[in-house]
Formats: C-alpha cells, structure tokens, sequence
C-alpha cells in the first residue's frame, strides 16, 4: 500500500466515532511504532498481556492485534475491521466486544467464556464461534438479524431455547453439550445444517419442515428414526453412535445421499428395505451392527440398494454389484449356465464316463423336440400323443421329478417318481442334462432319458418350462424348440380349475407366467423355433403335427411316395447333373425316412480337417499293423465298440462307419479335447454300426481298398507339408473344405436337425435348404 493511501486510510479510521476507533487507533498506532524506544514499549505491552490472560479479560489491544479483513461497514460509509478471532486466549470476559458493532465474523474458539451479551451490540454479526467455551447461556444476547452460522459446541448448554428471531439462521452447531431435547427451531426457515452431535438426545423431534440438508445427531441416545418424514432436502444424515434398530422412518426421504448409521444396532438385513427406493442414496454405513454378522451381508445390501457407491467407507464394485445380482436376482442365462456347469462337473466325475458313450459323432448329438410353455398348458399331452403318432420318428423323454404322482399317471410313463434324496443323488451322480425347481418339487431330464430314445433311433421329446429351454441351450444338445402359449387365460385357468390338482397360488403363478413366456418370445427373436397357440388342444396338435411334417419332411415323403415308387431321402439334394444324389445312395442307406435324414446328416456331413488326419493316422497304424510293426494297434482298430448309438445307422456302411467314428475320437484328441466326457454326449469313439448293445466286442477284417482310398481323398485336401498330426488349427486351415467343429458340450455348430420351418410348405422347405447353408449341414454337401 502506498504512504498517501495509507494515510487516507488512517485519517478515515481516526475519523470513525461510533465504536470502531479503538481498532482503528491499535491499528494506526502499531504502523507507526518504528522508533527506537518500540521495543521497551512492546515488552511491556507483553507483560500487561500476560497480566490480562491472567485475569481472562479481552482489552482493546489485544482486540487491535487480532482485527483483520479491511473493508467497508454495512452502511458502506466508513472502511472497518470486519473480522475478529481470538482462539485459545484463556478469555473469559469479551464485553469489551460489544464496542466493535461492526464485526460480522467473530471467532473465539477454545476460551473461557461465559458471556456472549457483547454480541447483541453486533447488528451484523454473520459468523459466530464460540466453541470450546463455558457457556450455559443458548443464544444469550439480541438476534444479529443476519447470523446465519453460529458454533456452539463443547460447552456446557443444556437445553435449547426459542430461536424465531433467527430467521437467516442456516449452520448451527451444538455438538458436545448436554443437550437432551431439540427445540426452538421450528422458524428457523433457513436452517439447513444442523449438528448436534454428542449430546443426551433421546428422541428425535423438533425438526419438523426445516429445510435441513445436513443432520448429524451422532453419539446421542436415540433408539428410534422417528419424525424425519418431513424433511424433504435431507441429504446427508449422520445417525452414528445411537441405540437404532431400524431403518424404518427414512423411507419417504428421497434426496437422501448419505446415511451413516455406524455403531446402531441394526441386526436384519430386511431393513435395508426402508431405504431402498431413495434412488440418490450412495453411501451407507453399517459398520460396527450387528447386521454385519448375516451372511452374505455386503451382498445382500448391495442387491437390494443396488445404486450404492461406498458402503461402509468402502468403495461397491462393479463385481460386487454383478456378483449380488446374480447371486440374488440370476438372469435366466445364469441359472441355466450354474444348472449346466453343475450337471457337467457331476458328469466329468463320474469315472464310468470315461469308457462309454453313445453319440455317433461330436457333431451330430442327439436329435431332440422340447415343447416349452408354461404348467399344464398341454404339452405334456401333446408330447405324448406326437410320439404316439410318429413312434418311429419319436420317443418321450421321461423326466425325473420329485413331485409325488398326480391320479392317473404312471411311474415311467409320465415322470419317474423319485425321493428327494435319490433326486439329488442322481445330480451327484452327474446323471441330469438339467434340472429345475418348480413350485417346491425338483424336475430334471436325465442323460438316459435322451439316450434310450436316441438308442432307439428316436428323436427325444421332453415337455419344460422355460428356465429349462435356457439350460439346454447351454448344453451341446441342439433341441428344437416349440413354444406353445395360452392366450385366452381365462380358458387357461378354468382348465387347470378343472383338472383339480392345483391351490389358487399355483394357477396364479402359472397364469402370471404366460407374460413372462410371451415376454421372451417378443425380446428374443429365434429363441423358439416355432410358436403354437394351445387354447384348443385339437388345433394346437393338428399345428403341432402339420409343423412336425414339414420338419421330417414328410409331407414331400407322402407324395413323393404317390409319384414314385422309389423313395427319395428327405434329406436329398439336387446334383449337378440333376438327378438326386440321395437317390444314387439308396441301396446302402436305410428305408426308414428318419433313419435316412439321420443317416445323411452324418454320412454326408464334411469332414472336418482333423478328422482326415486323424483317418491318415489311423491308416497309418493299420499299414504298420499289417506289416506286424503293432499288432495290438491293428486289433483295437478293427475291434468293434459295444454299440449304444442309435439303431438308425445300423446299415451304415461298416468300413465308412469305421471312418467316422474314429475320426471323431480321434478329432478330439488332435484337437485336444481330453474331456472323455461321462456323459456320453461327447462321442467316444462309438462306431454305430448295428450292434446290440450290451453285445461283446468283435473284431472284424479291414477294408484296406476303402482306407487306402480315403488316404488318397486326404491327399488331395492337405497342403504338401503338413503332417496329418499337424495342430488342428493348422489343418484348418490347410484344407478349404474344413469345417471347424467346436466338438465338445457346449457346441451348437450343427444341429442335428434341421430348423423347423415356421409354417413352411414342404416344397418350399426343400428348396429353400437348397438355397442356404443349411442344406450343407443337412446333406453334407458344401
Ligand atoms: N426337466 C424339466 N425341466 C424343466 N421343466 C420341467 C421339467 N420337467 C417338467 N417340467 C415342467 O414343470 C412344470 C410342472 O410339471 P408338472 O408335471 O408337475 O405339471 P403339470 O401340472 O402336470 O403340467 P404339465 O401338464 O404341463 O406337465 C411343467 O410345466 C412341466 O412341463
């Protein structure tokens, strides 16, 4: 500052009458103590200061040494001290104060006060601390009117009075006193925070329609969230250290972002309710409750106030938000990923697995129909009669459930009847491809069940509900899928009123499940392969039927049949030349027309890279074999499996089977898969060739013209150089005909059969394979 604003600034504060020159003069006299004799001066300045902390009295110069913040007054005329603080001082009388009417901040923290009357000689006082004092007094002087953060605490008040007067009142802090009851703030309309931390409150109260942001009233004795509701710009609330053992009270809090409620005694994580539509809340603290004991608690939280941030002074994870969700509230591909890893683990246990298996191929699984819908829609019924109808295209497939007979069904027939215990066994025993809850009683469909049909040479027809769709769709099994759905509810609910095996909860949750089937229907387009309305059970299974003629193709088969009396395969195609190549294969295909759109699949289907090499190193060990470098080598060769697979490829040329078959045990271990699986799912080398099963193994003499013309077709596919024993992937893409097979649960490359046309005519059906990729699934032509 310049000498002549400095002086104009003294001559202002010299001129000042109405209280301020005692500031004013501590001020100018002490920027013009520069002459020698200063420092005698001060020392005794010192001494008399000692003196006066002695007496705890505030003098004018002690006043001057602390003034700071120059600027105008409120009425704007003179230029003032605005602000005051004297911390720790040992002061125990400030009357002196009440000559500095100008003050509007004044801080006198850690002191021995008593006393604040002064204060009601500062009109503009906006910022008062007296914290850490003695003062008994609430508010004991005249109501600055524009007092707006007032600390108070760490003193000895007791009990609160009317505070109307402090209408700009918005900060008050009263922590550390014994207070017991909050009161006198009911027209404290600008009160916005509020701390009251460590008094005796025992209740909740006096808080009604403040605009309060801020509350703590940590470290009382409060047993109750009570008399909160109307504070609706609540935001943070401190409720530490009280005696609480409920949330309930803070539900209608809806700004509400933070809660610690530390140390309380919040034992059930059902509280957590309260609070769970306050959609800002980020941070909670329940630390030190007993709530902490529950298991899973930090989940469980977590789930049910999923928008949390931090929780106990701990940040909330997406992991732990992912891992809450899915432990409480699992999407349907959760459930059905736990049902199928669950079922492949039991399976992968099971030491028998290792040796037996009946699938004829990694690729081909086995062929099966689900009819999806919700409880007793009729697809149970429809099931039963479809495979009545076309027994040798279809077997039920018996579930398992722990439900006890309905009147009228039968052991075997409908489900098999089974204890819990035994239930669980089997799942222990990795016997389930799935299982489901539903209504109380465990369902599953065991492996067996699709096999024996599958050892028939039929296609399994299982009837599920939807979760159940989910796990076989994790499952290397590729099912066809056909939803059948009640739209008229009430006919729905009146025929399961009359069946008379129901409770009013289960036809209200089976109702109430017809939106949730509807549902995934419209979200998730291809998740059914065909959709059929099953109000009337007539239409429905002329739906079904005509669907499952188009399917197997049999509706072209029916007139083909008129036309010729030669059978053309479902699954033929058109050669070049024109003629059906199908047709060329006859004399050594089977006449059974599932037989035949099974046999073409597998037959035809395009060797995968891996396959040809592991036909070039089993030809390999066959010519060393004959020259008697391996003997045993030649007998595992030619020995024949215990046959398991489906009947349906019993005339399958036995020299082809060979190939195949062992192609696909050897496919798996070229690609590395040695994941012998238990289930039998995965095809350990299980030459379906026509014998019964249980029958001894046999060896039978070797077609050496088909391998060594085999050896020449892997010639022409492989690059020089490469090595039949070459990494798969190499092989890949070595040959361009390669057709990557996943060959392990799990795959869904190649349905086994074709996609049920959506209302197709037959005609249109076949040529429309013919036109797509399918055709070269379904006939094993690129
Ligand atoms: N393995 C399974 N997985 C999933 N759901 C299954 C399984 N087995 C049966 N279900 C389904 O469980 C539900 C209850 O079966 P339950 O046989 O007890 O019912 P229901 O009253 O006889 O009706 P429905 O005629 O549909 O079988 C049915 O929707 C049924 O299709």
């Amino acid at each position: 500052m310049s000498d002549s604003v400095q002086q104009a600034c003294n001559d202002v504060l010299t001129r000042e009458t109405t209280g301020n020159p005692p500031e004013a003069r501590g001020r100018a006299d002490r920027n013009t103590t520069v002459d020698a004799g200063s420092a005698r001066a001060e020392e005794k300045g010192r001494e008399k200061e000692l003196q006066h902390i002695e007496d705890g009295e505030l003098t004018e110069e002690d006043v001057s040494k602390h003034l700071s913040n120059l600027g105008r007054s409120a009425t704007g005329l003179q230029h003032v001290y605005l602000s005051l603080s004297l911390p720790g001082k040992r002061l125990k009388n400030v009357s002196i104060l009440s000559n500095y009417i100008h003050l509007q901040k004044l801080e006198l923290p850690n002191n021995k006060i008593k006393d604040l009357s002064c204060v009601s000689q500062m009109p503009y006082l906006i910022v008062l601390d007296a914290s850490h004092n003695e003062i008994s007094d609430f508010f004991g002087f005249q109501p600055p009117k524009n007092l707006k953060e007032v600390d108070f605490s760490h003193n000895h008040i007791s009990s609160m009075k009317d505070l109307s007067a402090y209408t700009s009142l918005r900060k008050l802090i009263l922590d550390y006193n014994p207070i017991s009851e909050i009161r006198g703030l009911e027209k404290c309309s600008s009160l916005t925070h509020l701390s009251m931390e460590h008094n005796k409150i025992l209740r909740i109260s006096g808080l009604r329609n403040l605009p309060l942001r801020q509350l703590c009233l940590k470290g009382n004795l409060i047993k109750r969230i009570e008399n909160l509701q109307t504070l609706r710009s609540l935001q943070i609330l401190d409720l530490s250290s009280n005696r609480i053992q409920s949330l309930s009270g803070l539900q209608d809090l809806h700004l509400l972002g933070n809660i610690n409620l530390e140390s309380n005694m919040i034992g059930e994580i059902k509280e957590c309710t309260y609070v769970q539509y306050l959609l800002l809340l980020r941070e909670l603290n329940f630390k030190r409750n007993p709530i902490q004991e529950q298991p899973d608690y930090r989940l469980a939280v977590i789930f049910i106030l999923n928008h949390l941030t931090v929780m106990d002074e701990r940040p909330v994870t997406v992991e732990e938000k992912v891992s809450a969700v899915n432990k409480y509230d699992p999407s349907l591909e959760v459930v059905a990923a736990r049902d199928h890893m669950t079922h492949m683990m039991y399976q992968h246990m099971q030491p028998q697995g290792i040796f037996e298996s009946t699938l004829p191929s990694l690729d081909t699984p086995y062929p099966m129909l689900v009819l999806i819908g919700p409880q007793a829609c009729g697809k149970r019924e429809l099931a039963h009669k479809l495979c009545h109808e076309y027994s040798e295209y279809f077997g039920y497939g018996t579930c398992h459930t722990t439900r006890g007979p309905y009147f009228g069904e039968e052991h075997g027939r409908d489900y098999h009847f089974v204890q819990n215990e035994e239930f669980q066994n089997m799942i222990c025993m990795g016997k389930f491809v799935q299982t489901m809850q539903y209504g109380g009683h465990w369902y599953g469909l065991s492996r067996e069940a699709i096999e024996s049909m599958a050892r028939e040479g039929l296609a399994c027809c299982v009837h599920m509900e939807l979760e159940g769709a989910f796990s076989l769709k994790t499952s290397h099994f590729e099912p066809r899928y056909v939803l059948l759905i009640p739209t008229r509810t009430e006919d729905y609910i009146s025929h399961m009123k009359v069946r008379g095996f129901y409770t009013e909860g289960q036809i209200e949750n089976a109702v109430s499940r017809i939106d949730f089937y509807a549902k995934i229907n419209r979200e998730r387009p291809g998740f059914f392969d065909s959709v059929i309305v099953c109000d009337d059970r007539k239409e429905a299974y002329s739906a079904l039927r005509q669907l499952i003629k188009e399917y197997l193709g049999l509706e072209e088969q029916e007139k083909e049949a008129g036309r010729s009396s030669r059978v053309t395969p479902l699954n033929a195609t058109t050669d070049e030349g024109g003629g059906s190549t199908a047709a060329k294969k006859l004399d050594t295909i089977p006449t059974d027309a599932f037989s035949q759109n099974y046999y073409g699949k597998v037959q035809a289907r395009q060797k995968t890279s891996a396959e040809l090499a592991s036909i070039h190193r089993r030809q390999q060990m066959v010519r060393e074999a004959l020259v008697g470098k391996i003997p045993r080598a030649y007998t595992q060769l030619f020995k024949r499996y215990v046959h398991t697979a489906p009947s349906l490829l019993t005339p399958h040329s036995q020299s082809a089977d060979h190939n195949e078959d062992s192609s696909s045990e050897e496919s798996r271990s070229s690609s590395g898969l040695s994941m012998h699986s238990s289930a039998g799912v995965l095809s350990m080398g299980s030459p379906a060739d026509g014998l019964d099963a249980g029958s001894e193994p046999k060896v039978e003499p070797l077609d050496v013209s088909l391998l060594e013309q085999n050896l020449e077709t892997l010639k022409d596919h492989m690059e020089p150089g490469l090595s039949p024993d070459s990494s798969r992937s190499a092989l890949d893409q070595a040959s361009p005909t390669a057709v990557s097979s996943p060959g392990r649960p799990g795959s869904k490359a190649k349905p086994i059969l074709p996609p049920i046309p959506m209302g197709r005519k037959a005609a249109e059906f076949g040529s429309k394979h013919q036109q797509t990729g399918q055709a070269g699934q379904v006939d094993g032509r690129p």
